[in-house]
């Protein structure tokens, strides 16, 4: 585990300064990183919603949504493999900055490759910073017939280029901290799972 430092640490390609908190701060809640990744409308929205609102009471809980990110910290991304890589370090930076201050982030991407992802999930382990991924898995079948945005009807037709399980690779983790069917379970029995593994690595109290 890395400790908490004064002034700059290298981290390869970033230079950050973190800032040890003071007294209780620094024992007072353990700041952690769920990790949503899986194809559009698989429910990283829905279940990191969910999820937060169920650990809001015991946590300070922030969301950082694809969609949400791609309006204000990823603007002027587009969807080939380098801006999908950028996308996900800068939400891995700001992911690893909350967390170190006791925030249970939610980050709910696509995050497509695996390498990328294995790369928020070794940054935050150098700090020591619990990392869980969860694959929200979901047959493209069922996706397309959920449909929730639309977008599969167009990138069906064409309309969309590079869209993710279409025409544009989705690489599944190989050992996920959860797996989510989530075209077969509900999402209150996905809440709950995902809220037990929190509870069993002693990331969250049960609910009281
Ligand atoms: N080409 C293409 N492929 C996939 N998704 C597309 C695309 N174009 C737009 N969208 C919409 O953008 C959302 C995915 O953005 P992300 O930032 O999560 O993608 S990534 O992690 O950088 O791959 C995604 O949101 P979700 O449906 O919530 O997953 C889509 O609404
Ligand atoms: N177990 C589940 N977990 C999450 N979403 C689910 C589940 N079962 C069904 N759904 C539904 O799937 C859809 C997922 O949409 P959304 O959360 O926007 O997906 P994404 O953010 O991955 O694009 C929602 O309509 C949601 O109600």
């Amino acid at each position: 585990m890395i400790p908490w430092t004064l002034g700059f640490r290298d981290e390869g390609h970033e230079r950050e300064a973190a800032v040890k908190p003071s007294g209780d701060d620094a024992v007072r809640s353990k700041g952690f990183i769920l990790w949503f990744t899986g194809l559009s409308g698989a429910g990283k929205s829905t279940l990191s919603v969910e999820v937060s609102r169920r650990l809001m009471p015991r946590h300070s809980v922030d969301i950082l949504d694809g969609d949400e990110i791609r309006n204000f910290l990823s603007r002027g991304l587009g969807f080939t493999r380098p801006d999908r890589e950028e996308n996900i370090r800068r939400i891995g930076f700001v992911a690893r900055r909350l967390a170190r201050h006791g925030i249970a982030v939610l980050s709910a991407a696509i995050s497509p490759y695996r390498d990328s992802r294995d790369e928020v999930r070794r940054l935050a382990a150098e700090e020591g910073i619990p990392f869980l991924e969860v694959y929200m898995q979901a047959s493209l079948e069922v996706l397309i017939r959920r449909d929730v945005k639309g977008l599969y009807k167009k990138a069906l037709a064409g309309e969309i280029p590079h869209f993710t399980g279409i025409s544009d690779p989705y690489e599944p983790p190989e050992s996920p901290e959860i797996l989510i069917l989530s075209d077969s379970e509900s999402v209150e029995m996905s809440v709950a799972r995902v809220l037990a593994v929190l509870e069993e690595r002693g990331l969250t109290s049960p609910a009281r």
